[in-house]
């Protein structure tokens, strides 16, 4: 298990906590109360501030019932917790739901937090990649999805 270092910056959150021992995700809360029409996005605070070691990083992801029940997602998702940023984590949430508001209250269960190992690399130009089976295909190019009349840009 791997330390990281926190700051309540709102002395009443509780920690990140994981609901059960082997979930990837610890939840997040929100410090403030919030209504989201359909379509609004707002910033919401989570009281928290952590230290990630260097080669780590956190990422904020949604959590699925609310995203589920209420439409209710994250606008960035998953958000980006760099391993030297020291402020305040922030999410950005997002009501995805056509018709219905979408009413928090503080100290709810707003995302989840994912720690990761990332690795840094270095960028080495060529003109020529290493051939693969994929090789340039994307975006459908293996099948399986419904026939639309989606055009590409040709560019
Ligand atoms: O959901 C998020 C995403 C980011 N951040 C904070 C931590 C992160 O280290 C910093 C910068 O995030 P990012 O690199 O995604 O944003 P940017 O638009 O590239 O900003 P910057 O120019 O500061 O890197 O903002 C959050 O608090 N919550
Ligand atoms: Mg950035």
């Amino acid at each position: 298990m791997l330390d990281v270092t926190v700051t309540r910056l709102d002395p009443d959150v509780p920690l990140p906590s994981y609901a059960h021992p082997g979930d990837a995700g610890a939840d997040l809360v929100t410090t403030v109360d919030v209504d989201l029409g359909p379509g609004e996005r707002v910033l919401v605070p989570t009281g928290l501030a952590i230290a990630l070691p260097e080669g780590y990083a956190a990422f904020v992801h949604p959590r699925s019932g609310l995203a589920l029940r209420h439409g209710l997602s994250i606008v960035n998702t998953p958000g980006t917790i760099d391993a030297g940023y020291r402020g305040e984590i922030k999410v950005l949430l997002v009501n995805h739901d056509a018709r219905e508001r979408i009413s928090l209250v503080r100290g709810d269960r707003i995302a989840q937090l994912v720690v990761q190992r990332v690795e840094h690399v270095t960028f080495v130009e060529s003109g020529v990649l290493p051939g693969t089976a994929r090789g340039t295909g994307g975006y459908g190019s293996t099948g399986g999805h419904a026939a639309t009349d989606v055009h590409e840009e040709s560019s």
